[in-house]
């Protein structure tokens, strides 16, 4: 089945998954159903083990739910590719940046050769793939001689800014952001947060946010999703989810936000500066 290009991005149908361990069962994720619709950048928060991560990997097809369905663009991802053709053209619906890309870099590689790898298998249009390394590399910001070295060479902003010109690459429709700004300084966080706004205006990827922080959700989607203990609790449009919680978990959630500061007009291009 090809993707349907008028279907929303993401359909999450019914989606439970329950984990058990030593005789010990965890429900993650309980009965969860929403729409991301095409062209509007989507939120999913909730407090530590509220079941983002693993809504995300299910999402992802990297984990599949106990019941329930995922659609991306329309396609179920929860069976494995029946080739690798199918591999491929998967990997075009979706890419993962997560919190600490340093796990899924190898350090023997230069940042160069490892987009080089990933062109090579999704080829650019034109097809000049040494061309198109080092324009991704202009993209997010990082210099020739930053391609050149191993990723253990950079600092996390930059590791980071090597995880999205990765998933840039494979020229997905829609990338998920795991906690991708959480483990950076905050004036470094605001940069990636720019750039990311930059590159969806630049590009037309969509964004699936994953994170605890409501400042940065706020920054960056159109509407949000509300998890706690495993269920959808509320769900909207961001800033009126935020602004005017319906639920006493979102409220208690939105004042627990750690950078509250952000929300000022300006802050962040500050931050931006100083940084
Ligand atoms: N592989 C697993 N085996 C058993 N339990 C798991 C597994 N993965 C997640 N869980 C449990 O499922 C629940 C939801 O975890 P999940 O990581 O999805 O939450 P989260 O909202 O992403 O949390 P955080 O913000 O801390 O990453 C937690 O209770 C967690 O312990």
């Amino acid at each position: 089945m090809s993707a349907d290009q008028s279907a929303p991005a993401v359909v999450v149908d019914d989606v439970t998954r329950v984990f058990s361990k030593r005789g010990r069962r965890t429900v993650a994720v309980d009965a969860v159903s929403f729409t991301m619709r095409a062209g509007r950048d989507l939120g999913i928060v909730g407090e530590s083990g509220s079941g983002k991560s693993t809504l995300a990997r299910i999402i992802m097809g990297l984990d599949q739910p106990t019941s329930g369905r995922v659609l991306v663009h329309g396609e179920d991802l929860s069976s494995k590719p029946r080739s690798r053709a199918e591999r491929l053209r998967r990997a075009k619906l979706v890419q993962m940046v997560y919190q600490d890309p340093y796990g899924s870099l190898d350090p023997r590689q230069t940042v160069r050769s490892c987009l080089v790898e990933v062109l090579r298998l999704h080829p650019p249009r034109g097809g000049n793939v040494a061309a198109r390394a080092s324009e991704l590399g202009d993209l997010v910001g990082l210099t020739p001689a930053q391609l050149d070295r191993s990723p253990v060479g950079l600092s996390g902003g930059q590791r980071q800014r090597v995880a999205i010109a990765r998933a840039l690459a494979v020229e997905p429709r829609l990338i998920i952001l795991d906690e991708a700004v959480a483990a950076l300084d905050i004036s470094i966080q605001a940069q990636i947060l720019n750039l990311l706004a930059e590159l969806r205006d630049e590009l037309g990827t969509a964004y699936l946010l994953i994170s605890h922080d409501l400042a940065v959700v706020r920054q960056l989607t159109d509407d949000v999703v509300v998890l706690h203990h495993g269920r959808l609790v509320e769900q909207g449009e961001t800033g009126a989810v935020l602004d005017e919680p319906a639920e006493d978990y979102t409220r208690r959630l939105r004042d627990s936000i750690p950078s509250r500061h952000w929300r000022e007009p300006g802050m962040l291009e500050e931050l931006t500066r100083v940084g």
